[in-house]
């Protein structure tokens, strides 16, 4: 479902970020200025303004730089120039962007005494970590692990909804979003781990050297 969701999503962008990505390859930008630059939007987004209170704005400027993540892949296949470095930058930088975001939200909910949402923050931060470490390992093993229902896109779309509300003045809505997040995401690590499990077991089962 998920997969679906990120899949359809994508293909809908498609027509808005090709040209874009066209135009800026013939400026002469390159997919890894790309890579840095939306990364630096989003903390700008995230420290500067979701740190501070200001929830509509950080979650609308992270937002369109973090969309800017589809840009750097596409410019890099268009040029025909993926590169191992580009990929290895690329997933480093989520990391980056989104530690900003909940360590973000985190610092905002404690200058309110929402001790519970920081723990929940807290919570989000270190499952999402562990989804994508997982993956990161699976692969450094030479498995496969493109699964789970909340990969970084759903991630990020449910904090920045509650972001978005709570900051419209539905106060509840960014905890209960958190809360939400991290149960998932620690569902996310479970259906993660099983599938390598299951896949490591395929090419060594247990009791074989
Ligand atoms: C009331 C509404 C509020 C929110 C409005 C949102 C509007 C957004 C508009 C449209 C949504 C479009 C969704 C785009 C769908 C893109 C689908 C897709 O393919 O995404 C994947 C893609 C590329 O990923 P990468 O391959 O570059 O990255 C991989 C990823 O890091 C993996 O991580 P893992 O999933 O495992 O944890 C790594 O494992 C892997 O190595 C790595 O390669 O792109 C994205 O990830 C782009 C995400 C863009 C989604 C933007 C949505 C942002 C919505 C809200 C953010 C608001 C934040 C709130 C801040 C709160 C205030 C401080
Ligand atoms: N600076 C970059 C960024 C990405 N790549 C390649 O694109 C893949 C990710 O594509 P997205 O559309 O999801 O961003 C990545 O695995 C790399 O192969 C790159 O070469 N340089
Ligand atoms: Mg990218
Ligand atoms: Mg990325």
């Amino acid at each position: 479902m998920a997969k679906i969701f990120q899949v359809s999503a994508r293909a809908g962008m498609t027509r808005v970020v090709e040209p874009i990505a066209r135009a800026l390859l013939r400026a002469g930008v390159t997919p890894n200025a790309v890579t840095v630059a939306g990364t630096v939007g989003v903390l700008v987004g995230a420290l500067g303004f979701g740190a501070r209170g200001h929830l509509v704005a950080g979650a609308l400027i992270v937002t369109l730089f973090a969309l800017t993540d589809l840009l750097d892949g596409t410019m890099a296949r268009m040029s025909g120039g993926s590169t191992r470095f580009g990929a290895f930058l690329d997933s480093s930088m989520d990391r980056v962007a989104d530690s900003a975001v909940f360590g973000a939200v985190a610092y905002w909910l404690a200058t309110q005494g929402n001790y519970s949402g920081v723990a929940a923050a807290l919570v989000c931060l270190a499952a999402g970590s562990l989804v994508s470490y997982v993956k990161a390992r699976a692969e450094g093993l030479g498995m496969t692990c493109n699964v789970g229902i909340a990969e970084r896109t759903e991630r990020l779309l449910i904090i920045g909804v509650g972001g978005i509300l709570t900051g419209l003045n539905v106060k509840p809505a960014l905890e209960i979003a958190l809360w939400l997040l991290a149960a998932v995401s620690i569902f996310t690590v479970g259906q993660r781990m099983a599938h390598v499990h299951r896949q490591a077991q395929q090419l060594q089962p247990d009791g074989q050297a």
